[in-house]
């Protein structure tokens, strides 16, 4: 039974995933390398608690959910009945940290990565006892977004995925669990082929990027949160996706390397909220008022399609 969790990195997802696990009742111990990151990662937690309270996510009555940072991985994974590894989307930053804990952990310890896409048969080369290496895909923000992928590398026990469905489910989560351990799994093949049509369409003049948000949320997002794309091929009727798709999807992006408009504003710095400016730009001020706008618009979606409001 997993009641100690260790997660390695708090960028981003780390913060808020400890603060979801914690309202599970699991012992979380929260590490990062770098000290600011830790710093960041408390004031976070306490904003991603604030949205568990709106959702309506309590702290168990009697539990012992609690999350502990420490700037000492030994520390952090000592006892742990899982680690989450949380740490850049690299390969070779990722190998750094399951060498690092190797022989540290135990060798049932199950190991997860929240890798946004790449193959866990690719990762788990890197682990001894790859057998208890197992994808943990959470979505952005990963304290409010319910739905958790898994998925197994060619060498995952089945047990060891078992386990973390089985995981996610007593806490109130959804997990999905991915089939074929392919690049993306699911979720980001997906995104990924919506974001590289909008990008193109953008890159290409065709719309205002402030134009494009509206009428993917507005036409696609809101419903789509209602109807999921298998059943929205139903509601449409096949027939019209079948003459649409006849022409159209030749014409859609096929472009296989990173658009040059991604290039030239990651080259020049610009990565969205984190430096202030991406596709669009952002003051400190406004970037805390629209966390808080989206939270609590997200919450608010959320209570209604679980039919609590
Ligand atoms: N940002 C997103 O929307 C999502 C990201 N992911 C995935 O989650 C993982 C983490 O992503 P983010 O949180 O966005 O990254 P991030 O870049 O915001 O944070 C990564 C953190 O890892 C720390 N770190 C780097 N090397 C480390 C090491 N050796 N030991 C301990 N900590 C170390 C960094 O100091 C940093 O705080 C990636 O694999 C990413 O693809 C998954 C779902 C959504
Ligand atoms: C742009 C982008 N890339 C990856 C992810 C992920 O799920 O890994 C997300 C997300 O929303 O979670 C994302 O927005």
């Amino acid at each position: 039974m997993i009641q100690r969790i260790a997660i390695i990195g708090l960028g981003t997802m780390g913060p808020g995933m400890a603060a979801r696990l914690a309202r599970g009742d699991l012992q979380v111990t929260a590490y990062d390398v770098a000290p600011a990151a830790i710093e960041r990662a408390r004031a976070m937690l306490g904003t991603a608690e604030g949205v568990l309270d709106a959702l309506g996510i309590a702290p168990p009555p009697a539990g012992v959910g609690t999350v502990r940072f420490t700037d000492d991985l030994g520390e952090a994974v000592s006892g742990a009945d899982l680690i989450i590894e949380n740490v850049p989307e690299n390969i070779v930053v990722k190998a750094d940290v399951y060498r690092a804990i190797d022989g540290l952990i135990a060798s049932d310890t199950i190991v997860a990565s929240d890798t946004s896409g790449i193959p866990i048969t690719q990762l788990q080369a890197h682990i001894s006892h790859p057998e208890r290496m197992v994808g943990m895909h959470w979505s952005n923000p990963p304290h409010i977004i319910p739905m958790i992928e898994v998925i197994a590398g060619e060498k995952t026990a089945p047990q060891t995925v078992a386990t973390i469905r089985d995981l996610i489910r007593s806490i109130g989560l959804l997990p999905v669990v991915v089939k074929k351990d392919v690049p993306g799994f699911v979720e980001n093949r997906v995104l990924y082929a919506l974001l590289r049509e909008a990008v193109d369409l953008v890159e290409r003049g065709v719309i205002e990027p402030e134009d494009l948000d509206t009428c993917v949320s507005w036409g696609i997002g809101y419903k789509i949160a209602v109807v999921g794309p298998m059943a929205l091929l139903d509601m449409a009727g096949l027939d019209i996706y079948k003459s649409v798709s006849s022409f159209l999807n030749a014409d859609l992006s096929n472009r296989d390397d990173v658009a040059p408009m991604v290039l030239e504003k990651t080259g020049a710095s610009k990565l969205g909220i984190k430096s202030g400016e991406g596709m669009f730009s952002y003051t400190p001020e406004q970037t805390k008022a629209l966390q808080a706008d989206r939270a609590r618009k997200l919450v608010a979606v959320r209570r209604i399609l679980e039919g609590r409001e």
